[in-house]
């Protein structure tokens, strides 16, 4: 039996849903639907989730919520329209809204995910009522009551394992199970959303709680490119890729699969499937513990951007004892994460998500440095990007570092900073964000394109 997760995308507008019931109508295994809240249907439209966010940092500031809920209800009433739907379910999905903006604001993380998490959770009973209406036997499955419990992480709940124990009982359903993305409930009951993208997650999770045979991930590309097709044209498309390769390149840019949704999955070695809900006789991308070896030594390339970097230089920095972990504690006690600490004889960079760094917390860091370790050169750069290039066959393929480094060069750009991963199928090149997109592209043609298209 599958899993099936349908993205924004996939059900982004009735003509999107009606896709989704011919795609599980035509495959009787296809028993549990995994749907994400209404998504962009063009390229300047806005996700449900956006406005959602709107709406609830509206409330927040006291701002008149009117037009801003309208505009949430309205995407429901388009699609309840296009499907033909009895239009209750449309003041249903209002009076929804309504109770979750008179929730408490005490903690304002929990009251924007509780609105968050409308998104996916109104969608999935829409849906299932809409399959319910043309004779598909389907229920919409709560995930409160279901006990998909996560920990109390904002807006990074990890599920606990207790709610796959939970969560295998819906094996026993016989009818077809809408489950709503995105979130789950707390043993306290506090509902906690995922990362953003995370409905990806949950699909994984019940997957794995319910040992499915595939997962299949449903989106609007053919498969995953070895590099983003809105930078590179046409990339070549990927067949068969590893849990570990999709991991590093979803980490790092490759939006169409979250990174944290391959764990759940892999630790049962359940493949996953990526298929196009506008085309879904491709056969897509599969996502296996070992794949076909073939004679390209890199799977797929990407960049990210929104990076910063921590310099810090002191003389015979190699010979002191805990300066390292010194420095990190400092970061630790900021709340801060890090990504990669290249570093020399007399110095370290320490690099990180920005979002993570306000001008306070920089000036903080910095004089803790100078003062508690005392560096003599402490300072932070910013509008990093991190270009990655990643394949299982990188580990026994000499000079490719090199191969890398002087397509890059051919750019103009400099290279910040070189990391090769200790697993040996990744290696990453900090660069400057304006340089991103022409070094994307130089790199693919390196090591993708015909040599005559160089
Ligand atoms: N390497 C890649 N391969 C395929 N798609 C990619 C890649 N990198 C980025 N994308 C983007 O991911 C998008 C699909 O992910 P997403 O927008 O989250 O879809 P969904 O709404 O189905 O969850 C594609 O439309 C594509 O633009
Ligand atoms: N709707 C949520 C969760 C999600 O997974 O969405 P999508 O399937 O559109 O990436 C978000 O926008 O983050």
């Amino acid at each position: 039996m599958k899993v099936s997760k349908f993205g924004g995308t996939s059900v982004a507008s009735a003509e999107q849903i009606k896709k989704v019931a011919a795609i599980v109508q035509a495959d009787s295994s296809r028993k549990f639907i995994v749907v994400s809240a209404p998504g962009k249907r063009f390229d300047a439209d806005k996700k449900v989730t956006d406005l959602l966010i709107e709406l609830a940092n509206a409330a927040i500031h006291k701002e008149d919520v009117e037009e801003k809920l309208h505009n949430v209800v309205n995407r429901y009433k388009e699609i309840a329209v296009g499907l033909g739907l009895d239009l209750t379910i449309c003041e249903v999905i209002k009076q929804d809204l309504n109770s979750r903006l008179c929730e408490s604001q005490s903690n304002l993380e929990l009251f924007v995910d509780n609105i968050k998490a409308s998104g996916e959770d109104n969608n999935a009973k829409l849906i299932s009522a809409y399959f319910t209406s043309i004779g598909m036997p389907a229920v919409y499955v709560n995930p409160k009551i279901a006990g998909l419990i996560v920990n109390d992480l904002p807006d990074r709940a990890q599920a606990l394992p207790v709610a796959y124990e939970n969560l295998s009982k819906l094996q026993n359903v016989s009818e077809i199970i809408v489950f709503p993305g995105f979130f789950g409930y707390t043993k306290e009951g506090r509902l906690r959303t995922f990362d953003r993208g995370g409905s990806d997650i949950t699909g994984s999770i019940l997957a794995a709680s319910v040992q499915a045979d595939l997962y299949e991930n449903f989106t609007d590309v053919d498969s995953v490119f070895c590099a983003n097709p809105r930078v590179v044209n046409s990339p070549m498309e990927i067949e068969e890729i590893t849990y570990r390769e999709m991991r590093e390149l979803s980490y790092a840019g490759f939006s169409v699969f979250h990174d944290e949704a391959l764990m759940p999955v892999y630790k049962r070695g359940i493949p996953v499937c990526i298929k196009n809900t506008n085309n879904p006789s491709a056969p897509g991308t599969r996502i296996v513990a070992e794949r076909k070896a073939n004679h390209r030594p890199v799977t797929g390339i990407t960049a990210d951007s929104g990076f910063s970097i921590l310099y810090v230089s002191k003389y015979l920095m190699n010979r002191e004892i805990g300066f390292g972990r010194k420095l990190l504690q400092i970061l630790e006690e900021e709340y801060i994460s890090y990504e990669h600490t290249p570093s020399g004889l007399d110095d370290i960079s320490v690099i990180m998500r920005s979002h993570q760094l306000t001008p306070e917390k920089e000036v903080r860091i910095m004089k803790r440095v100078v003062n508690e370790l005392h560096a003599e050169d402490v300072h932070f750069r910013h509008e990093f990007s991190m270009i990655v290039i990643v394949g299982e066959g990188m580990n026994n393929s000499t000079g490719l570092a090199a191969r890398a480094a002087t397509a890059i060069s051919r750019t103009g750009a400099n290279i910040e900073m070189i990391n090769q991963g200790s697993s040996e199928v990744s290696l990453a090149f900090g660069v400057h964000k304006s340089n991103e997109n022409k070094i994307l592209q130089a790199l693919y043609s390196e090591f993708f394109a015909p040599v005559s298209a160089r």
